[in-house]
């Protein structure tokens, strides 16, 4: 692929619009892995060829075998990473990592237990990510801190892609060093981080229809591409969803297929501009065997203070809004997405 400013973009693929993934090398003679690239984590890891054959996630997953390169170097601390559901253990390992075309000597974390929930469900390996370095567990330079100090980029900024269509080719694109103009249109709008350290922004209120619901004391919203969906504080969510009429069962929140043409659009108030979703960006369509079924696309979850509450807005978000997140001015640009 022809490299402008020294990368190439790094095509994606879209399962289901809820999962979003991109192909990474390790090792020499390269080993192949699918990561997640997500805005709101530090770390990379990826399964190792020592984990537990108990480990039913990990036997699923493309290994890392440290005897099988010549370029590795072995560190051995250990390692655990907890998500809002499922942790990772391993230990750490060196090697050389090459994202976008662009090689990297990276200390990362070979995973030896992967809690089965939710990673038998992960049609990805592992998990690349994208946050500022004082995110990282165990003070670790991120792969993308790595790329910066080799000045290979054209801007010190990363863009994200992600199809709405999962039968659009590509499902995505990571593109490190600037944008693509393939996949929005017009300018973008750019807002400045909270707090350098996080790719978090102040969001100003939440409206559904023309009324503000929510946030209008304002409140943080974090733009997070390794999260499937849109996450608010339980309460504000709950109120939100009984508004259009969303029944929560254990998978969700639920619509009545044949309600959704009717659905209000909800709009984020972001740096002065309404991002809006309207119903065909947060219902997400599955024909099961039960016929139709119809899942709003908004979660709730409460994190505690200091952090929360927050709002996090994920890849529904993003599919309608093409991201770019500014390492050099600590901003993220958002553009409509075509
Ligand atoms: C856009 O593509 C997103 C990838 C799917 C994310 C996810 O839906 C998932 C689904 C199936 C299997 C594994 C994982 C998954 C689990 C952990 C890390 C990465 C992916 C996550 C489910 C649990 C909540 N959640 C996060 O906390 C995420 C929030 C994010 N910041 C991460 O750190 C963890 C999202």
């Amino acid at each position: 692929a022809d490299t402008n400013n020294g990368t190439v973009p790094t095509p994606l693929t879209n399962y289901l619009d809820t999962q979003y993934f991109g192909e990474i090398s390790i090792g020499s003679p390269a080993q192949m892995f699918n990561v997640v690239f997500d805005t709101g984590s530090a770390n990379l890891w990826v399964p190792s060829q020592s984990c537990s054959p108990f480990s039913t996630a990990c036997f699923t997953h493309n290994r890392y075998d440290a005897s099988k390169s010549r370029t590795y170097i072995e560190n051995g601390t250990g390692f655990s990473i907890q998500y809002a559901s499922g942790n990772v253990r391993g230990f750490l390992s060196e090697d050389v990592v090459v994202v976008g075309g662009i090689p990297v000597v990276q200390v990362f974390a070979e995973a030896t237990a992967l809690s089965a929930m939710p990673f038998i469900f992960a049609k990805f390996d592992g998990v690349l990510g994208m946050g500022y370095p004082n995110a990282a567990i165990d003070g670790i330079t991120p792969v993308f801190d790595h790329i910066m100090s080799q000045h290979v980029l054209k801007e010190e900024v990363f863009s994200i892609y992600y199809s709405r269509d999962p039968k659009r080719s590509p499902g995505g694109e990571l593109v490190l060093g600037g944008t693509d103009p393939n996949y929005y249109t017009g300018s973008f709008n750019y807002i400045n981080t909270r707090q350098t350290g996080k790719w978090e922004l102040t969001m100003k209120g939440v409206s559904v229809g023309r009324e503000m619901m929510f946030c209008a004391e304002g409140c943080t919203a974090v733009i997070d591409t390794g999260s499937s969906y849109i996450t608010g504080p339980a309460s504000s969510v709950s109120v939100l969803m009984k508004t259009i009429g969303a029944q929560l069962d254990e998978s969700g929140y639920k619509v009545n297929c044949d309600t959704v043409k009717t659905l209000p659009s909800v709009k984020f108030l972001l740096g002065g501009q309404e991002y809006s979703l309207t119903q065909e960006d947060y219902i997400l369509w599955q024909s099961q065997i039960e016929g139709e079924v119809c899942t709003v696309t908004f979660r709730g979850l409460d994190v505690p203070p200091p952090t929360g509450p927050i709002w996090i807005l994920g890849a529904n978000f993003i599919a309608r809004y093409y991201t770019e997140f500014d390492r050099r001015n600590n901003r993220i640009g958002f553009a409509t997405a075509v």
